[in-house]
């Protein structure tokens, strides 16, 4: 009989490490996915140690368009079915549109929406086989509007959003849940790969622990996206009445990367 497991991408760090302490907390095994191959050797055996679950590592690059194949290879010959996927791995680029480098540019679309994309459809298709599943993509309140010096970023979460509200229809009679999570600003080490200047953002900052409740909940009562904290469901509702040039304009600055 196979082995049920959560997989994690990003789980080396930030936000998707959350999800991995939390789910193996709960008794979950768990398949933890990046690049940074000594994190999530380490991370494996503090939750082998700590939590008596499974952990698997899968070390792969996402930007590599082969890699969620090999992914989903790794899990069949280690006789894992993936019953929760979490595509937490991310990342963002801060600065004006015509100053970001075109490799960074490919990496950016790559991982966050590509990768993202691409083992969503290869695990759904097993979740829905086996009558029943979970996705988590972690989107971002950046994705509700465009945002001035992180455009390509907030385009890539529009993408995530838009992606996961249509599976979360289609999937809903299968038995598979799929949810995107909109947090605002999480501390983890996501500003200093994309540039961007924590000091100055103009809201709060909250720990990785908030998007994680939010999904957990967002899951079991089948939502289609959640926001981990009061201030983003604020923000998120005040949007539905602006203009979106408002909305824009004040995502800008709020962000704190642009006009200043
Ligand atoms: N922090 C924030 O304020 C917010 C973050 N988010 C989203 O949350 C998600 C997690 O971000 P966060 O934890 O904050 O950021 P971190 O920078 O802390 O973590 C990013 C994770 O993505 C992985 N990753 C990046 N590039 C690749 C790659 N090419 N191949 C495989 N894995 C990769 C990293 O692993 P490694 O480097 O080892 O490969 C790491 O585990 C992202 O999707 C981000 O967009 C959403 C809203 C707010
Ligand atoms: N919300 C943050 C990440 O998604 C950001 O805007 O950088």
């Amino acid at each position: 009989m196979s082995m049920r497991c959560t997989l994690i991408t990003g789980a080396s760090m930030g936000i998707g490490e959350a999800f991995a302490r939390e789910f193996a907390r709960r008794g979950n095994n768990l398949i933890l996915v990046a690049r940074s191959a000594e994190l999530l050797h380490t991370l494996a055996a503090e939750l082998r140690e700590k939590r008596h679950v499974e952990v698997l590592v899968c070390v792969s690059d996402l930007t590599r368009p082969t890699a969620p194949e090999e992914i989903h290879q790794f899990c069949r010959r280690e006789g894992v079915r993936v019953d929760l996927l979490i595509n937490a791995a991310g990342l963002s680029y801060a600065g004006g549109y015509s100053g970001i480098p075109p490799e960074k540019l490919e990496e950016l679309m790559a991982v966050n929406m590509l990768a993202l994309a691409r083992l969503t459809r290869l695990f759904s298709v097993d979740m829905v086989a086996a009558g029943g599943g979970g996705i988590i993509n972690i989107a971002s309140l950046a994705g509700l509007q465009g945002i001035a010096g992180l455009g390509l970023y907030s385009a890539t979460k529009s993408f995530v959003i838009t992606l996961t509200e249509a599976l979360h229809v289609e999937l809903k009679a299968s038995g598979v849940k799929v949810l995107a999570v909109c947090p605002g600003f999480i501390e983890t080490g996501f500003f200093a790969v994309a540039g961007h200047d924590p000091a100055s953002i103009l809201l709060p900052i909250s720990d990785a622990s908030v998007v994680v409740k939010a999904a957990v909940r967002g899951l079991m009562k089948n939502k289609m996206r959640v926001y981990p904290t009061l201030i983003d469901t604020l923000l998120a509702f005040a949007e539905r009445f602006a203009p979106r040039e408002v909305s824009a304009r004040l995502a800008a600055f709020l962000s704190g990367v642009w006009g200043k």
